[in-house]
């Protein structure tokens, strides 16, 4: 069984010495706890490589936001997953509802999942429903198709991570209940059994208002392998707290 993967994705916040202090505490942290539960923080495209250098010795995994579909070319103010690897990244989060807002279908989302395996670099792909398709009935038919079209061909289980976040949820306070989850997990784990081999293993986690309050009850659903943690991600009691739900420890 995997360990707990919790993951923290710091949007567009950070300064140097901030966001530097932070991943120092957590990388530092990481340490007395390991190999209990895997840890991921994608801070700023700025703080990347920095980051990735102090944390390089220990536990602590650090990603990318985003990459660009294309290996180099005339895309300004755009990065390659090579570039995103250089600078140390191992993960990238791909998809996520607030670039999906802006234009990025899952066609596009599958092409940079393809461009960040050419880089090594595993990429962690969200999926959600809106409130409006969850209360038309249509959540499973959506996260279902997002699914499939986020996927590029020749993916193996061990490279990528999903993260189901209902859209709905995030950042608003409200996350999602404990029987929606459940049910959500259930449906993407069985989707993904379907589209890769060894799909059925693929870790999935849940992202959306999750808080070191509810984390313990959200970590222990069946099928949910871990989570994806916007806010509370920037506080470090919070994060911690979170990581060690995750271990029953909280
Ligand atoms: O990537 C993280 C998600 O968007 C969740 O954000 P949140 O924990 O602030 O709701």
């Amino acid at each position: 069984m995997n360990v707990p993967f919790i993951a923290g994705n710091w949007k567009m916040n950070g300064l140097r010495a901030d966001g530097l202090g932070l991943a120092r505490d957590l990388a530092d942290w990481l340490e007395t706890v390991r190999p209990g539960v895997q840890m991921l923080i994608c801070p700023p495209a700025t703080l990347l490589s920095d980051i990735a250098a102090l944390a390089a010795s220990g536990p602590l995994l650090v990603g990318a936001q985003d990459c660009h579909h294309r290996a180099s070319g005339a895309h300004t103010g755009d990065l390659s997953a090579a570039m995103l690897a250089d600078a140390g990244a191992s993960h990238v989060i791909l998809g996520h509802s607030e670039r999906r807002s802006q234009g990025e279908d899952s066609a596009l989302v599958a092409a940079k999942a393809a461009a960040a395996r050419l880089s090594e670099l595993r990429p962690l792909i969200c999926i959600g429903e809106t409130l409006m398709e969850r209360e038309a009935g249509l959540a499973g038919t959506i996260v279902a198709r997002q699914l499939h079209d986020s996927l590029p061909p020749g993916l193996d289980a061990d490279s990528i991570i999903i993260a189901y976040e209902p859209i709905w949820a995030i950042g608003t306070g409200r996350h999602a209940d404990a029987g929606t989850i459940a049910a959500m997990h259930a449906l993407i784990k069985a989707e993904l059994a379907t589209l890769l081999p060894g799909g059925g293993d693929v870790r999935v986690l849940y992202g959306g208002s999750v808080t070191a309050a509810n984390a313990a009850g959200i970590l222990h659903l069946p099928g949910v392998d871990g989570v994806l943690v916007g806010g509370a991600s920037l506080k470090p009691a919070d994060f911690k707290a979170i990581a060690l739900a995750g271990l029953g420890g909280a």
